[in-house]
């Protein structure tokens, strides 16, 4: 099936602290992976600028159910409110668990349990610490006839990835940092695993 758009239809989002906004939810066809990514187009962006994109891992324990144990719910609302001020596009990647899928994930964190780090749980289940491949979301920026972009996040590898993929990145626009008692370690590790730009604080 050929690279483009399959659909967009419009969805008022309302999220638990009152938080509202509306997205054009954007569906693909051919994308590389075959796998069902979306494109939430937020805001207003003035014409010729360049658009605000974070590429948002899925993570449905944290972005659905609320789970403390990393801050990817926190980034995901956040990233929505930062993007609909300034026009730009949400890229909802089923990359569950870092590209490992979601049992695999919650096994990592059985073995987190017992005292390893994120990534040693992943290589103890005879994964890679970090599967993710970006042309999905280089293919729908590409469709969506974007080819500069500021990208909203603080891990290197997917600006880095997606510069190879061809994506023009301007400039890298960390998020916040949502740092709790149950999601430190996790935030940890990928400072020092994977030199993710995040200021942790000493204590939380
Ligand atoms: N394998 C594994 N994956 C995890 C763990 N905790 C969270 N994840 C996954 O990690 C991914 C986090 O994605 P993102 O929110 O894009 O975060 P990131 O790659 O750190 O980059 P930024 O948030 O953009 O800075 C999601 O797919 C989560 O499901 C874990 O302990 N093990
Ligand atoms: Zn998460």
């Amino acid at each position: 099936m050929s690279l483009g758009i399959r659909s967009r239809v419009t969805v008022p989002l309302k999220f638990a602290d009152g938080y509202a906004t509306t997205a054009e939810v954007i569906t693909f066809d051919g994308l590389a992976d075959g796998k069902e990514h979306l494109a939430l187009a937020l805001g207003s962006p003035a014409p010729g600028s360049v658009p605000l994109v974070r590429p948002h891992s899925e993570c449905m324990t944290g972005d659905v159910f609320g789970s403390e144990r990393c801050d990817c719910g926190p980034q995901l609302r956040e990233a929505v409110e930062r993007i609909t001020e300034t026009g730009g596009y949400l890229l909802y990647l089923r990359q569950e668990g870092r590209g490992i899928g979601l049992y695999a994930k919650l096994d990592a964190y059985a073995l987190q349990d017992l005292g390893m780090d994120t990534y040693e749980a992943n290589r103890a289940l005879g994964h890679a610490d970090d599967e993710r491949d970006y042309t999905a979301a280089a293919q729908m920026l590409s469709v969506l006839g974007v080819t500069e972009v500021d990208l909203l996040t603080n891990n290197p590898d997917k600006a880095t990835q997606l510069r190879t993929l061809g994506v023009d990145v301007r400039a890298v626009q960390p998020t916040g940092v949502h740092a709790s008692d149950a999601n430190v370690r996790y935030l940890q590790a990928k400072v020092s695993h994977t030199a993710h730009t995040i200021d942790l604080p000493l204590a939380v």
